[in-house]
């Protein structure tokens, strides 16, 4: 299957194919060099599929985890492509989840003012999402994604043969995010998560569409593509406050969500599909803690910020709401959740 994001003068393809990894010579040009950004959790099978059919490539491997999405790390990489002789004709290529994409991509964005940039994304997460929308960027102390540019890849391909070697955390926190894609634009999809077994190619496939869609509609987030950021106003700051490596971004978007879901029916069916996912619980960190990475929140301005709320599957809602009716939200949630828990130590 072929998807392409129509974007005025730098449209791409997205090839969703299993066993397109063997393929993506064919759809890479040749580049006098190319630099394949990979991570050291990735399996090597993987990326000396994607090199063995590149000519001219060379691989720089960063460690694995969101420890590694930082300036730090990019200066490496940027060093290493340097020291390779990088000209603005030469290429970089992604092959790896959401981090690799992230960081790789913004190492393409501002290497000699930019060059070609091609994704290969190997978790759910980066297929349902990351590798789609040209948002790159790394992490500032535990401050997520402040430093990053708009810069879209040439081609995206996506061959989910490769899941078949990600552990099942993983893969639930990728489908986290394809969740939240279809609590804010597409009922029909969060219909998928109810059956058995996962239609996981379905999953990713509308999700993928559901992506181009809105980065085509709004590519640099001014408006609708910021129902995107659905459960990451919480969900960023609970990575924050924890320390950026202790859950995944995906576990953190699914318990974000939680906080902007204005329907308790809903909100109960979301629970129910988190659990079934596999979705861990996690604590919540102290509201205080919380407002102080929320204030960083890139849809923040003022005493206002834009949150995304949900009240009905597949109606994702944008509104600008004073700062602390986030707060009013976190504490809500929290005495909800105190009084769940008196009520089944009582039964
Ligand atoms: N740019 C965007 O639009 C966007 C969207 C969503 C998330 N993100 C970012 O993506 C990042 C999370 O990405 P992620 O969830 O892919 O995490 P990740 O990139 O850290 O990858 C997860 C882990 O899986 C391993 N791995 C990757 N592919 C594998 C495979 N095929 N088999 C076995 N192991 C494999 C990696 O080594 C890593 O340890 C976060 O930094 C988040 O902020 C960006
Ligand atoms: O593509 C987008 O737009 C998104 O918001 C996708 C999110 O899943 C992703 O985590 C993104 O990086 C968050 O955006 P940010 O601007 O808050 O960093
Ligand atoms: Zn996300």
């Amino acid at each position: 299957m072929k998807l392409n994001v129509n974007l005025p003068g730098h449209g791409y393809p997205i090839y969703i194919e299993r066993g397109s990894l063997t393929a993506a010579g064919q759809r890479i040009p040749v580049h006098r060099r190319t630099c394949i950004v990979t991570d050291d959790g990735i399996p090597a099978k993987w990326v000396n599929t994607v090199k063995d059919t590149l000519p001219g490539s060379f691989v720089v491997t960063i460690p694995h985890g969101e420890g590694s999405k930082n300036l730090a790390t990019m200066q490496q990489v940027l060093e290493q492509m340097a020291e390779a002789g990088m000209t603005r004709k030469d290429a970089v290529v992604a092959v790896g989840g959401g981090v690799c994409g992230d960081l790789a991509g913004f190492c393409a964005a501002v290497y000699m003012r930019g060059i070609d940039f091609y994704n290969i994304p190997t978790t759910v997460l980066s297929q349902v999402d990351s590798s789609v929308g040209g948002k790159t960027a790394v992490d500032l102390g535990s401050l997520k994604n402040i430093i990053g540019a708009f810069w879209q890849p040439k081609a995206v391909i996506i061959d989910p043969d490769v899941l078949s070697t990600l552990d099942d955390r993983q893969i639930a926190a990728g489908l986290a995010e394809a969740l939240k894609m279809g609590l804010i634009l597409d009922p029909g999809l969060v219909d998928l998560f109810e059956q058995d077994p996962l239609p996981v190619d379905e999953i990713i496939a509308r999700s993928v569409d559901l992506k181009r869609m809105i980065v085509e509609e709004d590519e640099k987030e001014q408006g609708r593509r910021a129902l995107l950021n659905f459960g990451h106003t919480v969900g960023h700051a609970m990575e924050g406050a924890w320390g950026l490596d202790a859950w995944l971004h995906g576990e953190c978007v699914a318990a974000g969500m939680d906080f902007m879901l204005e329907d308790d029916t809903l909100r109960a069916r979301v629970a129910g599909l988190k659990q079934k996912l596999g979705l861990p619980e996690i604590p919540v960190p102290e509201t205080d803690v919380l407002m102080d990475y929320i204030r960083h929140d890139k849809k923040t301005g003022d005493a206002h910020i834009t949150i995304v709320t949900v009240a009905e599957a597949g109606k994702g809602r944008l509104s600008r709401v004073p700062f602390d009716e986030v707060r009013r939200r976190i504490e809500a949630r929290k005495q909800a959740a105190a009084g769940e828990h008196t009520e089944a130590a009582h039964e």
